[in-house]
C-alpha cells in the first residue's frame, strides 16, 4: 500500500496524515487515495495499451461520485447491476457508450433507461431475461446489443460466497445450454449478438481458473462461428485479487500478457470488469478505540466502527490488516492480543480477531485494504449512520460524502394515524 505509508511515525494517505483526518472529519471515515485508484486503472489500461480492449470498472466495488469520475476522466468504462449504478455513472460523466450491464436480475424500466442512454451491451444471465431485454427493446423500437453471461463450471478457488461460475451458483448460463441460447437470440428480432462474458468470482489468487474459463469460452465461440453467430467482444469479467495480508495474486499485466496469449490474433476486442484490483488497497476505514476491557482470557478493544460500516470481516471472516495512525513510543514487547469490535448487538460485530497491538483509548485505528466492498455495503443497522468519505490529492482533502445525520437515518418514515 505505498499511497498510505508512515512519516516520522504518522501514517499518511499521500500527504496527509490520517490522524489530522480523523480530527477533522470524525471517525469512522472512509479514506481513499486518488493516486492510488489512477495507478490501479493504469496497470490494467497499460497492459492493454495496443489493443481495443475496454476496461469496465466494477462499479459495485466502490460507487462513490468522485472515484467513478477519477476513473471516467482516465477514459474507463463501467459495469453497473442496477439503474441505481447506470444512474451514477452517468452523474458522474462516464460515457454510455461504455456501459455494460451484468447482474441476474435486471428489470423492465433498468433496461429500458439503458437503451434509452444508449449502452454498449446487456450481459444477460437467463432465458427469461432475454426474452424481457427482447420485448423491452421492441416496444421501444430498438435493437439492443446483447452477450450472455455464460457460467463455465469452474471453480475459481476462493470463498464460496464469493464464488461465481459453478453450476451450483445462481449466475449465467450453463455451458451446456449456451450454443442453444445464442442460437434462439440470433433469431430474435430487437437484440443483435455481439459477445460472451463470464465472471466466475472475485478475490482470486491463482491465474488457472481464469484460463480455464477463457477456454472453454474459446470452444464454444468456435462452435457458434460454426452456426454463423459471430462474437465480437469476449468479456472476462473482473474477479483479480488483491493482498490483504500475504496473498500474491497475479499483477494485471502478468494476469493480461497470458489473457492475450490466449486470444492469440482472433479479431475479438477483450472486456475487463475489475472492481477490487482498483479501489480495495487505495482505501482505508479510520476508527477510533473507545474503551478497552477484558473479559475472562480475552481482551476487547470497544471501536467506534462496527459490523454496519465494513462486513466483510463479519460475512466472510475476512481478514483486513489494522494498524494503528500514529506508531506508538512502547515497544512491541508490551503488545497485547486484542479483538477489536464494534458497538453494534451480533457477535460477528468485529473488524479484526487476536490482533497484536498496543492500545490505549483514544487511539485511532486504520482498517486497511477498505477501499473495495467497504462503504458501498454499509447498512444502517442499529440506526448508525453510515461513515463520511474522504478523497486524499496529494496534499489536498475532499470530502466526497458528508456523514450521514440522525434525521436522515428516519427520513421518508411515518407512524400510523392517531385514530388507528
Ligand atoms: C459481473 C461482475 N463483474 C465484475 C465484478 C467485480 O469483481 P472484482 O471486484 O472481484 O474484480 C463482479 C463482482 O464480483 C461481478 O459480479
Ligand atoms: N462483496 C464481496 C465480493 C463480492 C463481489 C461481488 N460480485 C467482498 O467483499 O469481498
Amino acid at each position: 500500500m505505498d499511497s498510505f505509508e508512515y512519516f516520522d511515525g504518522r501514517l499518511h494517505c499521500e500527504e496527509v496524515a490520517l490522524s489530522d483526518l480523523a480530527r477533522d472529519y470524525g471517525t469512522p471515515l472512509y479514506v481513499y487515495s486518488r493516486d492510488a485508484i489512477e495507478r490501479a486503472y493504469l496497470s490494467y489500461a497499460q497492459a492493454l495499451e495496443h489493443t481495443n480492449a475496454l476496461v469496465c470498472y466494477a462499479v459495485k466495488a466502490n460507487s462513490n461520485l468522485a472515484v467513478l469520475n477519477i476513473l471516467a476522466r482516465l477514459g474507463a468504462g463501467f459495469d453497473i447491476v442496477s439503474l441505481g449504478e447506470l444512474e451514477r455513472v452517468l452523474q458522474a460523466g462516464g460515457k454510455p457508450e461504455k456501459i455494460v450491464f451484468s447482474g441476474v436480475g435486471k428489470q423492465a424500466h433498468e433496461i429500458q433507461r439503458a437503451l434509452e442512454v444508449g449502452i454498449f451491451c446487456f450481459n444477460i444471465e437467463s432465458d427469461a431475461e432475454l426474452d424481457r431485454v427482447n420485448q423491452v427493446a421492441k416496444d421501444m423500437g430498438k435493437v439492443a446489443r446483447i452477450s450472455f453471461r455464460v457460467n463455465p463450471d469452474v471453480d475459481a478457488g476462493t470463498h464460496p460466497y464469493i464464488s461465481t461460475g459453478l453450476k451450483e451458483n445462481k449466475f449465467g448460463i450453463d455451458i451446456d445450454h449456451a450454443r442453444q441460447v445464442y442460437r434462439r437470440a440470433a433469431a430474435l428480432d430487437a437484440v443483435e449478438v455481439v459477445g460472451m462474458d463470464c465472471h466466475i468470482g472475485s478475490q482470486l489468487t491463482d491465474m488457472d481458473p481464469f484460463l480455464d474459463a477463457m477456454d472453454r469460452l474459446l470452444a464454444l465461440i468456435d462452435e457458434l462461428n460454426e452456426d454463423g453467430i459471430r462474437i465480437h467482444h469476449l468479456d472476462l469479467g473482473g474477479g483479480l485479487g488483491v493482498c490483504y495480508t500475504d496473498e500474491t495474486p497475479p499483477t494485471p499485466s502478468e494476469y493480461i500478457s497470458k489473457v492475450l496469449e490466449r486470444l492469440g490474433d482472433r479479431p475479438i476486442q477483450l472486456i475487463f470488469e475489475p472492481g477490487r484490483s482498483i479501489v480495495a488497497n487505495a482505501g482505508v476505514l479510520l476508527t477510533r478505540v473507545e474503551f478497552l476491557k477484558q473479559n475472562g482470557e480475552k481482551n476487547f478493544a470497544i471501536i467506534d466502527a462496527a459490523m454496519n460500516d465494513l462486513i466483510r470481516p463479519a460475512l466472510y471472516s475476512a481478514y483486513q490488516e489494522i494498524i494503528p495512525v500514529t506508531m506508538s513510543e512502547a515497544s512491541s514487547d508490551t503488545a497485547k492480543s486484542w479483538d477489536l469490535v464494534g458497538p453494534v448487538c451480533e457477535t460477528s460485530d468485529f473488524l479484526g480477531k487476536n490482533r497484536s497491538l498496543n492500545l490505549e483509548a483514544g487511539d485511532v485505528l486504520a482498517v486497511c485494504s477498505a477501499g473495495a466492498y467497504g462503504f458501498v455495503m454499509a447498512s444502517n443497522y442499529n440506526t448508525r449512520g453510515r461513515p463520511a468519505e474522504v478523497m486524499v490529492d496529494d496534499d489536498q482533502v475532499f470530502l466526497v460524502r458528508e456523514r450521514e445525520q440522525v434525521a436522515d437515518l428516519f427520513k421518508g418514515e411515518s407512524i400510523l394515524p392517531v385514530d388507528r
